[in-house]
């Protein structure tokens, strides 16, 4: 048996915040708000390994209203979210992303948020991928107002 889940996620770009993405701290002169660090990446592919197999979204295992997640490294909530797909059965067969950012270059950064990705789901490097684009300087991401990301994922079992 197979599902497929899809995640999406938008978080504000703001001064006097790191840029995470990914698990990486990328050098730049904003980064993402929220109650978490942010890692708006990541959540996208929460959302999506929660949808595949019908356990809701992130704000439903970790509320933002709940000061133990505040600051929270995102790929602790990732990991998380790996053990209660697994646990149910689920096998994680590949995932694909897109980060949607006009700034900064993201391309130097793929590998290494690629690798903890694979690290934190426990699977190969090459069953996952993450891409970024920019809106050609349209909408809130092409005025720099906030990156969004989203994602795809297979499971099985
Ligand atoms: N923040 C970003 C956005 C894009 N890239 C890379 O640039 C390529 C071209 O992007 P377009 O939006 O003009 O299609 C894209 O394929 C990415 O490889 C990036 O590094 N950082
Ligand atoms: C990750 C959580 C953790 O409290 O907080 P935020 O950083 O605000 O991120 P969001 O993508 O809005 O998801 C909600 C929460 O689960």
């Amino acid at each position: 048996m197979m599902r497929v889940g899809q995640g999406f996620d938008v978080h504000a770009l703001v001064e006097g915040r790191d840029l995470i993405i990914g698990g990486v701290k990328i050098p730049y002169e904003k980064g993402l708000l929220g109650h978490s660090d942010a890692d708006v990446l990541l959540h996208a592919i929460c959302d999506a390994l929660l949808g595949a197999a019908a356990l809701g979204d992130i704000g439903r295992h970790f509320p933002d209203s709940d000061p133990q997640y505040k600051n929270i490294d995102s790929r602790v909530l990732l990991r998380r979210v790996r053990d209660a797909v697994t646990k149910r059965g689920w096998r994680i067969a590949n995932l694909d992303a897109t980060v949607i950012a006009q700034a900064p270059k993201l391309a130097p950064h793929i590998a290494h948020m690629t690798a903890n990705i694979a690290e934190d789901l426990a699977i190969a490097l090459d069953c996952v991928n993450v891409k970024a684009t920019t809106t050609e300087h349209l909408g809130f991401t092409g005025r720099g107002e906030g990156i969004a990301a989203q994602a795809v994922v297979l499971i099985e079992r």
